[in-house]
């Protein structure tokens, strides 16, 4: 926790752990709708990769947003590594969705064919 965010003394702490936890629960809420929207995006770049034939990973793209994604968390006093292992933990599930698609877009075409 942030020292701003906890003054060196408190009248009443079970307030003042509601009222940080009512923080928590608005950023965790605001967490999932993004997650949410990002996921969105990337299902319509993996039906984009799976309609024109791209691999579901990009390694050089992956290089340039964790190299971003670290240095926007070094700024924000965020573990870098954390914020690596959490990009990572996303690009994977991203990735797995991917070669989904391509695969069902394959079975797809067999059919017609
Ligand atoms: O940008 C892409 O090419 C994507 O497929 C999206 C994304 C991501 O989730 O950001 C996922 C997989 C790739 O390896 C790189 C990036």
């Amino acid at each position: 926790m942030t020292p701003d965010l906890l003054p060196e003394q408190e009248d009443d702490p079970v307030s003042t752990l509601e009222a940080l936890r009512g923080s928590i629960d608005n950023i965790d809420a605001a967490l999932i709708h993004m997650l949410a929207e990002r996921f969105r995006c990337t299902q319509a770049v993996g039906r984009l990769k799976a309609r024109h034939g791209m691999p579901p990973a990009d390694p050089n793209r992956e290089s340039r947003q964790v190299a971003r994604l670290r240095e926007l968390a070094r700024e924000a006093r965020l573990d870098p590594d954390f914020a690596e292992k959490f990009l990572s933990f996303v690009i994977r599930e991203v990735i797995r969705h991917h070669e989904a698609i391509a695969r069902s877009d394959e079975q797809q075409a067999g059919r017609k064919e």
